[in-house]
């Protein structure tokens, strides 16, 4: 069909209609009816009208990306080194500082590229599904496949897929998108509109408004472009991507490396002079200097690493809509999870059913008719709330089960489920007859009712002493991790006229206890966030009883169970107190904004937070808390657009594969920046060397050699590092603190104090090998035409070499933080070898083919210099590895 589409680019027009005009008019004009259109008529205008989507501004902005790389700060100081070394008649170091530029600005642009495809590549993920009427009944389909005519099925939760004017029922709006106007409009079918403006129409919705109340069917009048939103898309640019706090870190790290690079660059010009240099000799290894150690790869090769964690999280089944979510979820230090789908599986069924005085149920006749009554969901499609469809099944199996239809025709009223109510009510006309039927938690329900149902079938009153027998009951069954619920009803002489007078004096028909078996992977994800430092709380809207159990039984501590009254009651003070003593607690009869309340108080307490919520009241806590982790499956799409992470699964084991992904690509990150500094000290130990021996010693390594190293061998072997696998013992650690940044003492210490060190000493060992072995003494000349010109061009390739074979060493001991190599095992990261082998190959090429002997100055080696090298590998690995050690026993 797509293909179809593209060849008649131009058929997007809409139909010219005015969504305004009366409904019956609009309705003949889309060529539609009140139960929508056709699957097959709906087919036909999607070739029509195109998909219902906006259109992608990608691939003409790709210009302006790469130039972007080419100008950043970094790469501006480069053009100035250019531009001097040119100035200074160096020619080809100009080009080839601006060769560095230019490769590296491709490689990073590539990498960029790299990093929004991953995030984009989140779309098809979760594709956006919208309800419409389709021969006559409500199917879900892809909201890209709406077109003008179709007839929306909106509720509570959900976005609207296209704009649209309502036929029937009535909607909270929040248009806050499209009108920056957040507290929400109510929008409904039958009113009159003398709105001037039609985005402030009350008979219209608008695609990309969110419904937050109410539930209506809407016609379909303007679908993909020819929408407001998509009018307002064309006009506005993309917004840019918001920087992480890991990159603006990086950045400023690589600020000051540069700023040292100038330091030493311009520190180098007297030294070099003093040193017998002519002056633009000195400003030609000063700008080579400067060249080598401003680390403009850093970051991008930081934004790819931080996409792959988008990629690899996104396989786990977390969808991560930011960047920089994948460092803050692995710096998490406190899970506030829900219960219901979370830790368990969602896949309730009735386990138990007493009578109203909580004795095993004799008939469960009238409880069933009611539960059938009191319910939206739908049994034969399994659409609903799973707890309601569990119910459904229970009163299909005790005689009654009713087409959704036809419980709605004979329905008078329906006070919907309520989070914070606990409880949902409707009004039933049966037989002449009307009925409340009532079902919730038991808490709720029980004291709304004034008389109960005994084991014959007589209604008796509802006494203080058997309430008693009932809350004991109602424990008991908690007791065994059952989700309770009461069901009541009463008839009534008139439809009551608010939900407090439907819901009173109620007559208790029973306690239906439901099972909903604990997720078997959770046990072990708990027991990985304990071990990993991490406190999981439960939020949840069930009983304390209920949810302690389950909490228990996968692991979670449940030391502590605060009821949402007592939460309440609680002075900040003393909720921060329970929240910083050690122990876990259960939020149980929670309302949705007490999860505002306790992200707020836990951020306040300095913790990392991610909490997990699906409805649409959970919203401003998903905002509020560090991640957001909605629930793709189970959770509305307010939820799912407020949320940082989307499970694919609604999973608890997802987000602990989460937060162990996010500590890995952090890792990561200090793996190759670790690695990236080591090659400092090499590179400019031997220009020290040269300055203080006042040029006695010829400089060991030339600026071209030096630019080769940057740009040929090191590039590689970092990319690699940001995809290695996680180290053992990664979720044994305690979080990573809020303020610790990504470069340590410590770090620096293996870098330059170890590594770097060791990497100079053994650079200037090989140096000095070749020259002393070719009869060279302390001011012997070496210039060009001299005797030892030869040597010294073969020594200082033996430098240059060296620092390549020692890079080897520092890029497997890079690959771990605290464990010994041998635990994570030589060849587990095949990029890295596939790294290596490319470094070894450039370098090579660099000392062995004559064009680019001529061109970096380099000689070839002869076997006894390379023999020479072989063990330096293994020399820088080992000393950091003995290091590694002390410290481990330590
Ligand atoms: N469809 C429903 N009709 C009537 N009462 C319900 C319904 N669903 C849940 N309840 C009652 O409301 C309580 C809270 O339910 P809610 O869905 O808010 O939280 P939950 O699913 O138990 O927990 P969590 O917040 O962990 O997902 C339940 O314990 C139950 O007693």
């Amino acid at each position: 069909m797509t293909t179809h589409l593209r060849t008649k680019p131009d058929a997007g027009e809409a139909p010219e209609v005015d969504a305004r005009e009366p409904v019956a008019r609009l309705l003949r004009d889309l060529r539609t009816g009140v139960t929508g259109l056709t699957a097959r008529e709906a087919a036909r205008r999607l070739q029509v009208s195109g998909p219902n989507a906006l259109p992608s501004h990608h691939g003409a902005t790709w210009p302006l990306a790469l130039l972007r790389q080419l100008i950043h700060p970094l790469a501006l100081l480069l053009w100035v080194a250019a531009g001097l070394a040119w100035l200074a008649g160096t020619t080809n170091l100009a080009i080839a500082i601006v060769g560095v530029i230019l490769l590296n600005g491709l490689l990073a642009f590539v990498q960029e590229q790299q990093a929004e495809k991953a995030v984009e590549a989140l779309g098809r993920y979760l594709p956006d599904r919208a309800s419409v009427l389709r021969d006559g009944s409500v199917r879900h389909v892809p909201a890209t496949e709406i077109v003008p005519g179709d007839v929306l099925v909106l509720a509570e939760g959900d976005r609207v897929p296209a704009d649209a004017r309502l036929v029937e029922g009535t909607l909270d709006v929040d248009a806050s998108m499209l009108t920056g106007e957040s507290a929400p409009v109510t929008r409904m079918a039958d009113v009159h509109d003398d709105a001037s403006r039609p985005l402030e129409s009350p008979v219209l919705v608008f695609s990309g408004t969110v419904c937050v109340a109410g539930a209506a069917h809407a016609v379909v009048h303007a679908t993909g472009r020819h929408t407001e939103i998509g009018r307002i898309a064309s006009l506005s640019a993309r917004v840019g991507r918001e920087e992480s706090p890991l990159e603006r870190q990086v950045r400023r790290v690589a600020w000051l490396i540069a700023g040292v690079a100038v330091v030493v660059g311009i520190g180098f010009l007297p030294l070099g002079w003093l040193a017998g240099l002519s002056w633009s000799a000195a400003f030609v290894f000063a700008i080579g200097l400067l060249v080598a150690n401003v680390p403009e790869g850093l970051l991008p090769t930081i934004t790819l690493a931080l996409a792959a964690g988008v990629r690899s999280m996104a396989k786990e089944g977390a969808l991560v809509k930011r960047l920089s979510a994948v460092e803050t979820l692995g710096s998490t230090t406190v899970i506030c999870t829900d219960k219901t789908g979370t830790l368990t599986r969602n896949a309730m069924h009735v386990e138990e059913v007493r009578d109203g005085l909580g004795e095993p149920l004799s008939d469960a006749g009238v409880l069933a008719a009611s539960l059938a009554r009191c319910s939206t969901a739908d049994l034969t499609s399994a659409s609903g709330d799973p707890t309601e469809l569990a119910l459904l099944g229970y009163a299909a199996d005790h005689g009654t089960a009713f087409d959704p239809a036809a419980r709605e025709t004979t329905r008078e009223t329906l006070y919907s489920f309520d989070p914070r109510l606990k409880r949902m009510s409707t009004v039933d006309s049966v037989d002449g007859a009307l009925f409340v039927a009532t079902k919730g938690a038991p808490e709720q329900v029980v004291p709304r009712c004034a008389s109960v149902r005994d084991a014959s079938g007589t209604e008796v009153p509802l006494t203080t002493e058997l309430r008693e027998r009932i809350i004991e009951r109602v424990d008991e069954m908690a007791g065994r991790a059952l989700r309770v619920l009461a069901v009541a009803r009463r008839e009534a002489a008139a439809v009551p006229g608010s939900r407090d007078e439907a819901e009173s004096d109620l007559c208790l028909l029973g306690l239906v206890g439901l099972v909903d078996p604990p997720r078997p992977e959770v046990a072990a994800a708990v027991a990985n966030c304990h071990s990993a430092g991490i406190t999981v709380h439960v939020v949840t809207g069930d009983n304390g009883r209920t949810a302690a159990e389950i909490a228990r039984r996968v692991g979670i501590g449940a030391d502590r169970v605060i009821s949402g009254d007592e939460l309440a009651e609680l002075p900040e003070p003393a909720l921060d107190e329970a929240l910083t003593a050690d122990g876990e607690i259960v939020f149980s009869r929670a309302a949705p904004e007490d999860k505002l309340r306790i992200a707020d108080a836990l951020r306040d307490c300095g913790e990392v937070v991610a909490m997990t919520g699906d409805g649409v009241n959970d919203a401003p806590a998903l905002r509020r808390a560090d991640i957001g982790v909605a629930m793709g499956v189970g959770g509305t799409d307010v939820a799912k657009e407020a949320a940082t992470v989307v499970l694919t699964d609604d999973n608890f084991a997802t987000i602990v594969a989460g937060v162990r992904e996010g500590r890995r690509v952090f890792d990561n990150v200090r793996k190759f920046v670790l690695y990236i500094f080591a090659h400092a000290v090499p590179e400019v130990l031997p220009f020290l060397l040269f300055a203080v021996s006042g040029g006695a010693i010829p400089l060991p390594l030339t600026v071209l050699q030096i630019l080769a190293i940057d740009l040929g061998t090191e590039t590689l072997p970092a990319l690699a590092l940001g995809r290695e696998p996680a180290e053992p013992g990664l979720m044994a650690r305690r979080p990573r603190r809020r303020s610790e940044g990504v470069v340590t003492g410590r770090m620096l210490l293996r870098a330059w104090g170890i590594m770097g060190l060791l990497s100079g000493v053994l650079v200037l060992g090989a140096y000095f090998a070749v020259l002393y072995a070719a009869g060279w003494h302390l001011g012997a000349d070496v210039s060009a035409g001299a005797p030892l010109h030869h040597a010294y061009l073969q020594a200082t390739t033996a430098s240059f070499a060296a620092i390549v074979f020692c890079q080897i060493g520092t890029a497997f001991a890079s690959r771990t933080e605290r464990v010994s190599l041998r635990e994570v095992g030589l060849t587990t990261n095949r990029l890295l070898l596939g790294g290596i082998v490319f470094e070894l190959v450039f370098a090579a090429a660099l000392i062995y083919l004559p064009p680019l002997q001529a061109l970096f100055g380099t000689a070839a080696l002869p076997a006894w210099v390379i023999a020479l090298m072989l063990p330096m590998p293994v020399l820088v690995w080992g000393a950091d590895e003995l290091f590694r050690w002390a410290t481990r026993r330590h």
